[in-house]
């Protein structure tokens, strides 16, 4: 059959992954159902999902449990079970969802007809009142039929296990929500995002995620497909807080600013985390992510100039058209913003001035405090150093040292070209009044480049 459902629910959601690899490597299961996703209630609500290729689908509750053996015994009274087969909730949840699953235990089975008896009469009552055609699929069948019936489903939408009682009562003893960070700087790439995190670990209450090996300080969880991993994946990289109210976890990962999913994940799972980006000229951040690319040796930018990569236009070779595509979206920053707003209220988001980072980083760090709410309130004045070899501040360690991040920020690469400027600050005019009206929604000051080309505008 190809098909189980965990004791007790626990562990299909929130998911407990070592039940999915076992389920897959011992007994080659593909389909399983849970109530909790995403909430036991309203059953209407319930979707499926797909994790480690196994299907997991709604399932609905009939008011038949364990101990519901006897018609007699129904809990207040067998009338109740009856008005609920007979257009009452039973009947709303056949009706009000195009797949219903619902599950019996082997004791009602076995020792009573009572699943049988609310399952006749609820069909019956359903074809006697209704059009609706009721058709019955095995669990295999069943559950491809769902996910062509609702694509949007296969992918999960991992949720906080302790904002939910249920959740966290079905959940491993052994796991904490601690590990969950209380906010997110999420770039977007070459705005001075690493700066920012170099700062942020040296205040005494904020605690970063520990490195990855393929994408360093980065976990990049909630863009891509790590997301798939769960979010025991993603505990793992956090350390378990001395002090739940006073210490801060965070990760920063560059590419969540312009990702369409980054938003919706994270609001799902950290609703309540503070979300920081950071915003240079986005004509400038194109060309540093291009000096980027060509020191990863990225062929496309190897082979084109970056004047090439900006102005391809629609027949341009796919390499081209897609590494043009990399360089300038992030750059929409407008619309970016906007998606993140949709998910997180604008109080829990700071827009930091990527210029005033780079030249007076002590007074976006004072600020940056204040909006964290951090304590105790940490010198950056006194912590930090400007480097006149690196030509940027540092962090200044004992007896005169600095710790500057490495040769890969802060690059040497020659100055932007002038066709090159003229072409971005057209390409971008549009997004940047957009920008501008949304800073000015929000009550925030603009950063002097957006002045700038502002200016070009009028
Ligand atoms: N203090 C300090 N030290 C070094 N670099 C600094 C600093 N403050 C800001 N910057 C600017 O940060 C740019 C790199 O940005 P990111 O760290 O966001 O890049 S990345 O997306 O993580 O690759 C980097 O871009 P490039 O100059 O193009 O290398 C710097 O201009």
């Amino acid at each position: 059959m190809g098909y189980a459902v965990a004791p007790h629910h626990s562990g299909v959601y929130p998911v407990h992954v070592q039940l999915y690899e076992a389920w897959k490597k011992v007994w080659n299961i593909k389909i399983t159902s849970t109530e909790e996703y995403p909430h036991l209630k309203p059953a209407r609500y319930r979707r499926g999902f797909i994790h480690k290729n196994i299907m997991v689908l709604p399932r609905q509750t009939c008011g038949l449990f364990t101990h519901t053996i006897f018609y007699k015994e129904y809990p207040g009274g067998p009338k109740e079970l009856d008005k609920s087969i007979q257009g009452g909730e039973l009947f709303f949840t056949v009706v009000l969802n195009p797949v219903s699953i619902f599950m019996t235990h082997l004791s009602n089975y076995g020792n009573d007809r009572l699943g049988l008896y609310t399952f006749v009469n609820l069909a019956n009552f359903v074809q006697t009142w209704t059009n609706l055609r009721l058709q019955t699929l095995p669990p295999v069948q069943l559950a491809h039929k769902y996910f062509e019936l609702f694509p949007d489903q296969k992918d999960p939408l991992w949720q906080n296990p302790c904002d939910d009682k249920r959740h966290r009562d079905i959940w491993s003893k052994e796991k904490t929500c601690d590990r969950l960070p209380k906010f997110l700087v999420i770039g977007p790439q070459k705005t001075g995002t690493t700066a920012l995190y170099l700062f942020l670990v040296m205040h005494p209450s904020i605690l970063s995620n520990s490195p990855s090996p393929k994408t360093f300080e980065e976990v990049q969880f909630f863009n891509r497909n790590n997301y798939h991993r769960g979010i025991d994946w993603y505990m793992d990289f956090f350390p378990v807080p001395s002090n739940v109210t006073a210490d801060f976890l965070f990760e920063k990962s560059a590419n969540y600013f312009h990702s369409e999913e980054a938003p919706k994940r994270a609001a799902s799972l950290v609703p309540k985390a503070k979300i920081i980006t950071i915003l240079i000229d986005p004509s400038d951040r194109a060309y540093s992510w291009y000096q980027h690319q060509r020191s990863h040796e990225d062929p496309a930018a190897l082979k084109f100039s970056f004047y090439e990569v900006i102005s391809a236009g629609p027949h341009a070779p796919s390499e081209l058209r897609t590494l043009q595509k990399r360089c300038l979206v992030p750059g929409w920053y407008a619309s970016h913003i906007e998606r993140w707003l949709v998910y997180f209220p604008p109080f829990q988001l700071l827009i930091i001035d990527g210029q005033q980072l780079r030249t007076d980083p002590a007074t976006v760090m004072d600020e940056v405090q204040k909006f964290l709410g951090v304590s105790p309130h940490y010198n950056y004045s006194e912590a930090l150093t400007f480097d006149s070899h690196k030509g940027f501040w540092c962090q200044l360690l004992e007896e005169g040292k600095t710790k500057c991040l490495g040769k890969s920020k802060g690059r040497k690469y020659p100055p932007m070209d002038s066709d090159s400027r003229a072409f971005l600050s057209s390409y971008y005019r549009d997004h940047n009044v957009e920008l501008s009206k949304l800073l000015h929604k929000l009550g925030q000051p603009l950063p002097s480049w957006l002045r700038q080309e502002l200016q070009k505008v009028r």
